[in-house]
């Protein structure tokens, strides 16, 4: 199953600088072995904006729960999930 995510990540502004930078390795570290994994196919910064856009193609909603909420900075993001179908128009979909 193909869902569409965008994270609006907020950390707190007192934060203490290698608190931050901690989290932002661990972030990355594991956004990369999500993607190697093959759950996390794309991932984009929404331009000027501490957000991302991501594809994610995972067997339920459960596991992309699982994977979303095993993010480091889980506890500081917002996140919109769009569950994906085939459009019907969709050139790769045609017979
Ligand atoms: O920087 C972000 O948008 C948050 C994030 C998601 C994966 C990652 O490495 O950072």
């Amino acid at each position: 199953m193909l869902f569409h995510v965008r994270m609006d990540v907020s950390l707190p502004h007192d934060m203490d600088p290698n608190d931050r930078a901690e989290l932002v390795r661990a972030e990355k570290e594991r956004a990369l072995e999500l993607q190697k994994l093959g759950v996390w196919p794309h991932l984009w910064r929404v331009v000027g904006q501490y957000s991302d856009i991501s594809i994610f193609d995972v067997p339920s909603n459960d596991e992309l729960h699982a994977f979303l909420s095993s993010l480091p900075l889980w506890e500081y993001m917002r996140v919109q999930v769009t569950p994906l179908a085939t459009h019907p128009s969709d050139l790769a979909a045609q017979p």
